[in-house]
């Protein structure tokens, strides 16, 4: 393995700094960059090919991360951020703050590609009415595309000293973990996937619902989210494996990709268990394909993401059924879309058009984003929330947050919801979240 790229001591005191609040900014933060007012001098630079295993090079526990198969993004260090209060605006008011970032830096990009230059990660609130979306500009990203290809950015504030290796900070484990209920027990949370199929069996304008609960996990030791990332890209290499301000998981799926005008999407819903043989997998796998309740919540979610989408292509192509999508822990009905935009749109004004899909809200999407809010007993926070990055030309990446913990010192609070129709039965649905709580589950359990 190549040398660990080690850590510069302001990183360190980046996080001592952002761990002392907590990890939550204050109100008076709100909008404001850290950095106050310093311009951002971004550099980035091809390295020699750290290789595949690039997510272990991250030097402190604080990782920002998004990477798929061999490629990807990992960050560290804080060069800027900004906290958005609740609001449906928080998407395009992160945007102007980005563009502003921006604006002001000086950027010198010997790299060019897709990740390199001035990079922000984002981890967005699922509610409009929830606080806490955050944008965040590391102080130094190390990049990597699928032939090997590599590079490193550093984003240092005007006058500061640029990110420079020295000691790695190692990884350790999170020890003995113990798990308590999260807002409601498993029975009140059946009770509630009940509620939600009267509703939807007695109102004709709701007809899907997203329901999702949360469980605690205490660990011996404060947890260090490289050890989870580098266990869950191991498990899931097609996931999107993330982590922005403490959110860390392995999502399967993908909100918005935005290239120059060419955008694409994953839409994911309808769950089956993987099988324990062959045969037995097959067998799920034919049932989820044929099933009228799995695709009919699935065709909700594809709905709504192409509902939305459409306005803002000139060119727009869905698959015309949706085909099987296999995780080591559950397998998905998916529809991938493809369109050309017909004006320019950055990613994140992409997502907020787009968010939440049916996927991970409802339909239709109001009567269905009121009835979590009742049903649930709980704040999902960034749990199913937009999770990705973006560029200075507003290119970017974005998934939905899903197979994930929000880390909070020797805290995890992790999340898993399922779809809600007219046919859903609650205990199937229940043994569906413990299906989804596993990646999580057991990267944090897994011995090293
Ligand atoms: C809501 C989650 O997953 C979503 C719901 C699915 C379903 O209901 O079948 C499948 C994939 C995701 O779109 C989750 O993992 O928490």
């Amino acid at each position: 393995m190549a040398q660990p790229l080690g850590q510069h001591r302001d990183d360190e005191q980046d996080r001592r700094h952002s761990e002392d609040r907590g990890g939550r900014p204050h109100a008076c933060d709100e909008q404001r960059p850290e950095n106050s007012g310093k311009r951002l001098v971004v550099r980035s630079v091809p390295i020699p090919d750290p290789g595949a295993r690039f997510l272990e090079q991250i030097p402190v526990p604080a990782a920002y991360a998004w990477v798929r198969q061999t490629a990807g993004l990992a960050g560290w260090g804080e060069a800027a951020r900004v906290t958005l209060p609740a609001g449906a605006d928080r998407f395009i008011t992160a945007e102007k703050w980005l563009r502003e970032v921006a604006d002001g830096a000086d950027i010198e990009d010997a790299v060019r590609r897709r990740g390199s230059g001035l990079v922000a990660f984002g981890a967005f609130t699922f509610d409009d009415a929830s606080d806490g979306s955050v944008l965040v500009v590391p102080r130094a990203i190390l990049g990597r595309d699928g032939t090997g290809n590599a590079w490193l950015t550093t984003m240092t504030p005007d006058g500061e000293e640029a990110w420079q290796p020295s000691p790695f900070d190692p990884p350790t484990g999170p020890g003995d973990i113990s798990w308590h209920d999260g807002s409601l027990s498993a029975p009140e949370w059946e009770q509630a996937v009940g509620e939600a199929v009267r509703r939807i069996t007695h109102s004709p304008d709701l007809r899907k619902v997203v329901l999702a609960r949360d469980m605690y996990a205490s660990a011996n030791r404060p947890i260090d989210a490289r050890v989870l990332l580098t266990r869950l890209a191991a498990r899931y290499p097609g996931c999107f494996t993330f982590a922005c301000d403490g959110m860390v998981g392995a999502t399967p799926e993908l909100l918005i990709r935005k290239d120059g005008w060419e955008v694409s999407s994953l839409v994911l819903a309808g769950t089956t268990p993987r099988g324990a043989t062959q045969a037995e997998d097959s067998a799920l796998a034919t049932a989820l394909l044929g099933s009228a309740k799995e695709n009919e919540e699935h065709q909700y979610a594809a709905d709504s993401l192409s509902d939305t989408l459409a306005p803002h292509c000139q060119a727009m192509y869905i698959a015309p059924r949706p085909e099987l999508i296999r995780l080591a822990n559950v397998q998905h009905l998916g529809t991938r879309v493809h369109g050309t935009l017909a004006t320019a749109k950055s990613a994140l004004a992409l997502v907020a058009a787009v968010h939440p899909t049916a996927a991970v809200g409802g339909t239709p999407t109001d009567a269905a984003v009121e009835a979590i809010r009742e049903l649930e007993s709980m704040d999902r926070e960034r749990y199913a929330g937009p999770v990705g990055w973006v560029d200075a030309n507003g290119n970017g990446e974005w998934g939905i947050a899903l197979r994930c913990a929000q880390l909070d010192g020797d805290r995890a609070r992790l999340f898993a919801g399922c779809g809600i129709v007219a046919g859903s039965d609650p205990a199937a649905e229940l043994a569906e979240t413990q299906a989804k709580f596993r990646p999580m589950r057991t990267a944090l359990e897994q011995a090293d």
